[in-house]
């Protein structure tokens, strides 16, 4: 299949953030964006030249106001998932350890939620497998 803009796979840095409190961060995503009005768990695309774990702290950093703690994050799993529009390649990690209190610095609402109520939230399909690592562990 050629190289084309609806089949070119995007690697995509997601992090499922804890608190001291084992709550983790869900944002909603703005209603224009792919997959938009869903919730979802922060991050965003990869750069050139990047590591995932370098693109998940510039992300963090962008959309929430965070500064991850470099050594706090975990690889958790990588989901591929094919919404017809576009091919995501979901690298997860978990997010343990960061500086400052998450805003929604592009109007995204927050919320903090324990990891039992996460099936109470509408996600984008490729995220079901993130949930249910989240509450296997
Ligand atoms: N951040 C994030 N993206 C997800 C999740 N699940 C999921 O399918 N995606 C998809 O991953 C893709 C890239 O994420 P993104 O829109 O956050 O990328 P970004 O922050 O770089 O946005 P931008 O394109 O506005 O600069 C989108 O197509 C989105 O639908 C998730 O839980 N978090
Ligand atoms: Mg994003």
């Amino acid at each position: 299949m050629p190289n084309t803009a609806a089949n070119k796979q995007i690697h995509v840095a997601v992090g499922v953030i804890y608190n001291s409190q084992g709550q983790i961060l869900i944002a909603r995503r703005h209603d224009d964006a792919h997959q938009g009005g869903l919730w979802e768990f922060p991050g965003g695309k990869v750069e050139q030249g990047e590591t995932v774990c370098d693109a998940l702290a510039r992300e963090l950093r962008e959309e929430l106001g965070i500064v991850v703690t470099p050594s706090s994050c975990t690889a958790l799993l990588e989901i591929r998932h094919d919404y017809t529009d576009k091919v995501v390649l979901l690298d997860v990690w978990a997010v343990s350890g960061f500086e400052g209190e998450p805003i929604g610095k592009e109007g995204q609402p927050l919320r903090w939620v324990k990891p039992s109520t996460l099936r109470e939230y509408e996600f984008p399909a490729a995220n079901v497998a993130i949930i249910d690592v989240i509450q296997s562990a």
